[in-house]
């Protein structure tokens, strides 16, 4: 599809300029010129007075046989030499999406030392696993990964690739689509294939997250997704689950790599990883200080969880963005969510609700978090979070003394 100007029709009134909600026509020597920030929406078309612009509606041609391509391919992210949850939700996701297509779910695994992680992705449902290992691999890389995964799915053609949306997922996903000149639609939230033609609806927030569109990928392959952590729900392990290992030879040529890893030092701005956090005690508007988090600080220590919190006690500054749970911040879905002071506005419960156990703290019996809440306790934080403390603090007490009357 193009947005053209006749220009033998175009009088140069320049109400097509004007009606351009994306400054994307100039007006040279009088007549309209479309720019390359166009984005089709076809405005200039409806007002200019001459018909002298127009939309082309032909197809674009593919210039692949989308065919040839078969199979659905999960990216199998490790840190530290553990695969993320992501990989393993994103195989519960692909394994759905395999089965109506009735075709293979692979996992695509790079790094050094992979035999335990291959066998690990086969008991989440991996009918097969792609397994890379090289001591190139062993940290990531863009230049080495992408290009690894390009080459990859030149040769094998999978239908569909889906990545999780981390910082590294979000780094590579844009490189191998680039390299194999297909789309990427980033941080989805829901994915739904059409059993018929293969296309995949691939869901995700924009604008602000004020509307969720749904972008297709109709004439390329493969259909690419990066997928928010915590969205979907993970594989089930399965200890007899059968599968093959494929070994995949690489070598890397000079000028191939162009980064290698020195080493690797943690940052010192904090980080939180809320989307691996089996426990997340999270606070909202109604912690009131940066001093009123330090008391959430102690129960999630307590507790062996991190601190989570709404874009409202964000924006006051009393935590930093990493923490923020919701649509515009990390997607969670630990065994126990602690919400306290948070009103659970649709953003923020649109970031939390598939949690196993929800427990709301609130001064208000009305605020909506106790809709999705399993337990709730209505009353001032300030009072309940000191005497849960107290009670769990007794519970360890009672713990002690009793391995001392075992002993
Ligand atoms: C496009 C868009 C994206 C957004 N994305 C997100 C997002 O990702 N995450 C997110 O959280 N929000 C998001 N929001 C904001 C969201 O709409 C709400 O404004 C926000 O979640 C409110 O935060 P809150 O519940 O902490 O504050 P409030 O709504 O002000 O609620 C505070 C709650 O604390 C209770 N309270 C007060 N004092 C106490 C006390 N002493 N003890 C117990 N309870 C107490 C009150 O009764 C109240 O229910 C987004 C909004 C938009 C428009």
């Amino acid at each position: 599809m193009a947005i053209r100007v006749i220009t033998d029709k175009c009088i140069g009134c320049g109400i097509c300029v004007k009606v351009c909600p994306f400054d994307a026509i100039d007006m040279i020597d009088k007549k309209a010129t479309i720019k390359d920030n166009c984005t089709l929406c076809g405005q200039c078309v409806e007002a200019c007075p001459v018909d002298a612009i127009v939309k082309d509606e032909e197809e674009v041609q593919s210039k692949i046989n989308i065919d040839d391509y078969k199979g659905v391919w999960v990216f199998a992210e490790q840190r530290s030499g553990e695969v993320l949850n992501v990989s393993i939700e994103l195989l519960g996701e692909g394994r759905k999406i395999a089965d109506k297509r009735g075709v293979e779910l692979s996992a695509v695994l790079l790094g050094k030392d992979l035999d335990e992680n291959a066998e690990k992705l086969v008991k989440y449902g991996a009918d097969k696993v792609l397994k890379v290992d090289h001591e190139k691999l062993e940290n990531y890389t863009t230049d080495a990964y992408a290009k690894v995964i390009s080459d990859l799915i030149e040769d094998k053609k999978p239908e569909i690739m889906l990545i999780g949306a981390t910082t590294i997922g979000r780094d590579l996903g844009p490189r191998v689509s680039a390299k194999v000149a297909t789309g990427l639609t980033a941080d989805c939230t829901r994915l739904e294939i059409d059993e018929e033609d293969g296309k995949l609806l691939q869901t995700r927030p924009a604008f602000g997250g004020n509307l969720m569109a749904t972008i297709v990928c109709p004439n390329n392959r493969p259909q690419m997704s990066t997928v928010r952590p915590g969205v979907m729900e993970k594989a089930k392990y399965n200890e007899n689950a059968v599968g093959t290992i494929e070994n995949i030879e690489v070598a890397f040529k000079d000028g191939d790599l162009k980064t290698e890893v020195l080493e690797i030092v943690k940052s010192e701005k904090e980080t939180v990883a809320l989307d691996e956090a089996p426990i997340i005690v999270a606070g909202g508007r109604g912690v009131q200080t940066i001093e009123g988090f330090e008391l959430l600080e102690k129960l999630s220590e307590k507790l062996g969880g991190v601190v989570g919190a709404s874009r409202a006690a964000v924006d006051e500054g009393w935590i930093e963005h990493s923490h923020q749970v919701g649509q515009t911040g990390t997607t969670v879905r630990p065994k126990l969510y602690i919400a306290a002071g948070i009103s659970g506005a649709i953003q923020h419960l649109a970031g939390m609700q598939s949690s196993d156990c929800i427990v709301a703290i609130n001064k208000n019996p009305d605020a909506p978090i106790f809709k999705v809440a399993d337990y709730g306790i209505v009353g001032d934080l300030f009072e309940v979070i000191p005497e849960l403390l107290e009670a769990l603090d007794n519970v360890d007490d009672i713990v002690t003394a009793l391995k001392a009357v075992e002993s």
